[in-house]
């Protein structure tokens, strides 16, 4: 097929390699020159603006957006919508909010342009593995893409699926990521616990392999662990510091909008945020409570 890819990062141009490997057509457009040159060289197409992108593919047209959420997503709709027209097809590809994906959707909708979000996951590495696709949109217009669906995913072909109306791929990749802030917290607070026990003297990468073997809790991310504890036993010259991007907050609100009780999600945003506390008030005030009920002692800087 003939595809139109916005956004040439770490995210879109393995995308749009992939889809070359798989013989579909891509131009891609990113506002930077070298992202353009690298895909061209990969023998894809490139357009220095939206409307050169979307002169450049044939009617009807199909554009993948592989854009940071919020604000950059918004500003390349806002310039493709009227470039485009009835039977286009548009798919957010990126971790937009569910709530944004159905406002959009019913811009582009009234204009008779079919809006897709897809929810994908895979990060660096789907570029040889493939993607886990989770997507939203008219049945149909999912079923026209079916090609590109597959060339994405990896080789099993169990990694797409249409999972419901538009906003149902975004909730869904939403969702996953809540549970992947909740894992990644159960390993690091895990490994955290060998590496305190000193006087065992526990390797760390070395735990991490056996568990990757037969254990009860192998997983793909356990295995990233242990890559990086090999690399980096001592998480040497990392800051204790972790950011998030939106997906795990929005969770959370989606959790208690819905009344659904989600403890372990919850309190692994909360650890992201208190990472980037290192001057905590609040601890300093909960030292100075006890001192003022009990006299007991205060810990000076
Ligand atoms: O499934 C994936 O491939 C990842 O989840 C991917 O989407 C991205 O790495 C996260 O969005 C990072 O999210 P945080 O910045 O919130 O940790």
């Amino acid at each position: 097929m003939n595809i139109g890819m916005i956004g040439l990062g770490r995210m879109g141009a393995n995308m749009a390699q992939r889809l070359l490997r798989g013989g579909h057509q891509i131009v891609g457009f990113d506002p930077q020159a070298a992202a353009r040159k690298a895909l061209e060289d990969k023998g894809a197409g490139s357009a220095p603006s939206l409307a050169d992108l979307v002169a450049a593919l044939p009617a009807p047209r199909t554009l993948w957006l592989m854009v940071p959420a919020g604000a950059p997503t918004d500003a390349s709709l806002d310039t493709l919508l009227p470039l485009l027209g009835e039977g286009d097809t548009v798919i957010d590809g990126g971790n937009s909010f569910y709530k944004d994906t159905l406002r959009r959707a019913q811009r582009f909708g009234e204009r008779g342009i079919a809006y897709i979000d897809c929810g994908t996951s895979g990060g660096i590495w789907g570029l040889d593995e493939g993607y886990s696709l989770m997507i939203g949109g008219d049945a149909a217009a999912v079923e026209r893409l079916r090609p590109v669906f597959e060339t994405l995913a990896p080789a099993s072909d169990q990694g797409w699926s249409r999972v419901g109306p538009v906003g149902a791929g975004h909730f869904t990749k939403m969702v996953h990521n809540g549970i992947e802030y909740g894992l990644m917290q159960a390993y690091a607070e895990g490994f955290s616990i060998l590496k305190h026990k000193t006087e065992f003297e526990l390797d760390l990468h070395r735990i991490a392999e056996v568990w990757r073997h037969g254990s009860v809790v192998r997983s793909w991310l356990l295995d990233l662990t242990a890559d990086a504890l090999k690399k980096n036993p001592e998480m040497a010259g990392i800051a204790p510091y972790v950011p998030d991007s939106g997906e795990g907050r929005w969770t959370v609100d989606e959790a208690i909008e819905l009344n659904v009780p989600t403890p372990v999600i919850a309190q692994s945003l909360i650890e992201r945020l208190r990472s980037r506390d290192k001057e905590s008030f609040a601890d300093k005030l909960l030292s100075s409570m006890r001192n003022e009920f009990g006299g007991h002692p205060i810990a000076r800087e």
